[in-house]
């Protein structure tokens, strides 16, 4: 069994190729464009979906078959189309050049694979059962989001808020780790999904980071 290493990669602007245009590949795309990368699609055919993206310039369309080169240059690779040695033979360049690749056919051939993922703002959760089975990720994925509502984005950003300023104002990392592990036992969560929650102005904070940093 492979033993792959999750990463949070960030890929804004950065130049990503997807080869092929169909479902799969309007999957990545899709997850590539919410990361802000510059994509390029290679592929002689677009979902409806692609061809929308690539009409409103969000994605370049280069409109032929994959050729030896494509990947020149490139952040990420992925090989989706429907032709599994198409697929093998992107793998190999992109890995001859050191490129990380996604193989959609084969999850094997490639050097990394798509997690199942969750966004609540700031909180990502990426689930992957090292290709084992992608419909088991999918039916985990509809479990988080139920165990991972709406409110978990409002609080990330308290969280977010918080945890700068106490890095703004306090040096000593003893006073820092003290706080912050006190800010996660604040009760925010439940007041913001009661509606009751009001994002603090720098006057309340600083007067709990006064109450608390002496404790
Ligand atoms: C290894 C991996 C490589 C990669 O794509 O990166 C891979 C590979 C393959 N998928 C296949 C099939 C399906 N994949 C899905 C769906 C998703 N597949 C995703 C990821 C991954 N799929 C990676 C591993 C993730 C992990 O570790 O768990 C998700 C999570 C993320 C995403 O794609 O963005 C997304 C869920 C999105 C959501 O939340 O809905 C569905 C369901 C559907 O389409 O509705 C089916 C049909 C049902 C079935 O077969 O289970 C086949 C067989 C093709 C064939 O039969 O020829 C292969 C090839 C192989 O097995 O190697
Ligand atoms: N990883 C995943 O999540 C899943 C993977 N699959 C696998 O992925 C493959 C693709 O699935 P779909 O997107 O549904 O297929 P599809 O048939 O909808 O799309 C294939 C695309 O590849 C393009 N293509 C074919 N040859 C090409 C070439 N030489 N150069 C560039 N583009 C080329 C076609 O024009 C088409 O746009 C399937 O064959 C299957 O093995 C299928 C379901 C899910």
């Amino acid at each position: 069994m492979t033993v792959y290493l999750p990463i949070m990669l960030d890929c804004r602007g950065k130049h990503c190729i997807v080869v092929g245009g169909g479902k799969v590949a309007e999957r990545k795309t899709l997850g590539l464009l919410e990361a802000g990368a510059a994509v390029t699609i290679i592929s002689p055919a677009l979902t409806p979906q692609l061809a929308e993206l690539s009409d409103s310039a969000s994605v370049v369309w280069l409109n032929r078959n994959y050729a030896p080169g494509d990947a020149r240059g490139a952040f990420l690779v992925y090989a989706a189309t429907d032709d599994r040695a198409v697929n093998e033979e992107v793998a190999r360049e992109a890995d001859s050049l050191g490129v990380p690749v996604n193989v959609g056919s084969h999850a094997e051939a490639g050097s990394f694979i798509t997690p199942g993922m969750l966004r609540r703002g700031r909180l990502t959760v990426a689930v992957s059962t090292s290709g084992a089975g992608p419909g088991i990720t999918a039916g985990i994925m509809k479990l988080m989001e139920e165990m991972l509502g709406e409110e978990y984005e409002a609080y990330l950003d308290f969280i977010y808020e918080m945890r700068q300023e106490i890095k703004r104002r306090e040096r000593s990392p003893e006073v820092r780790k003290r706080l912050l592990k006190r800010l996660g036992t604040l009760n925010v969560l439940d007041e913001i999904r009661e509606g009751a929650f009001t994002a603090w102005d720098s006057e309340q904070i600083e007067i709990w980071i006064a109450q608390h940093r002496e404790e």
